[in-house]
């Protein structure tokens, strides 16, 4: 009899260019080791140059995919990326509440790097009020905290603001992604923990437009890492260490925001 192999969920939009949404989360459940179902709630079609359009999926077709991983696999942790609209939200929080699914961990998309928007200007208030109060791990990025918290973000003082202020609003643990800071030399992220413990995850800001997925790539990292079993504090540092292999490790695809390497590896790698 051999062991259960360690499942896990993405709950995402797909990306037909390869790079982002669903596609990378299920690259990097894979190189993490674990296995990935996948939940899709909106199917774009996009690039690396953009995203030139996307449709939500009706709410009975998500309840369906969920009811059919649901009954049959058993899922340690589980995160959700692009929702698209206040219905496919309210869709899936109706799910997550249904089914025990492990580890929630919420990566809030709003805008792709080309800047499309992937979830609709009422659907933050639905994200904010209904999804956060669900979410053991959030993970903004600054315009995403931004949005969801009302202040302005600017520099690392007011990340910790941000931090305390999506706590307040339900969320465990939460990261505050620096990846948009541009003019920094250091890619540097927050960390606000359920215990009250915090600290910044930081490395080199790497000149490149091969950032297509980071988000995804971390918060899946992160996901695999908790089903594996780590801390949440670990499982954030394995995603940091993985995404900044992954950007530095650049391949050659497309023709503007290209995709990261899923390949890469990291010195003092478990996997
Ligand atoms: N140029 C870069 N060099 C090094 N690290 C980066 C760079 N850009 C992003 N990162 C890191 O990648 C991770 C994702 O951050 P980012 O702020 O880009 O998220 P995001 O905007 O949600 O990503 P996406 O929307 O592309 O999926 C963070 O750990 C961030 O520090
Ligand atoms: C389906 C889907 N999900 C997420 C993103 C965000 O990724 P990025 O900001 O790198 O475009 C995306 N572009 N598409």
């Amino acid at each position: 009899m051999v062991n259960e192999t360690v499942q896990t969920l993405t709950i995402a939009g797909t990306d037909s260019g390869g790079g982002a949404g669903v596609m990378a989360d299920i690259k990097t459940m894979q190189m993490r080791h674990v296995f990935s179902a996948a939940v899709i709630v909106a199917v774009t079609a996009q690039n690396t140059i953009g995203v030139q359009d996307f449709m939500p999926i009706p709410k009975k077709l998500i309840d369906e995919q969920f009811a059919s991983v649901a009954d049959d696999l058993k899922i340690r942790a589980c995160k959700t990326g692009m929702l698209a609209d206040v219905a496919t939200v309210e869709a899936v929080v109706e799910n997550l509440k249904k089914y025990d699914l492990g580890t929630l961990t919420v990566d809030p998309v709003m805008v792709a790097k080309g800047g499309a928007h992937l979830l609709s200007e009422d659907a933050i208030k639905t994200v904010r009020e209904q999804l956060l109060p669900l979410a053991d791990i959030l993970t903004p990025n600054l315009p995403e905290a931004e949005e969801l918290t009302g202040l302005k973000i600017a520099n690392k003082d007011q990340m910790i603001d941000a931090a305390k202020k999506l706590q307040d609003l339900g969320v465990k643990n939460v990261l505050i992604k620096g990846g948009h800071q541009t003019e920094s030399k250091e890619s540097a992220d927050f960390i606000l923990l359920e215990s009250g413990k915090s600290f910044w995850v930081s490395s080199p800001r790497i000149d490149t437009v091969r950032t297509h997925g980071t988000g995804d790539t971390l918060s899946s990292c992160i996901t695999a890492e908790i089903a594996k079993g780590a801390d949440v504090e670990t499982a954030i540092r394995i995603g940091k260490k993985y995404v900044q292999a992954t950007i530095a490790n650049g391949i050659q695809v497309g023709h503007g925001h290209g995709p990261l390497n899923h390949w890469a590896t990291f010195e003092g790698d478990g996997e």
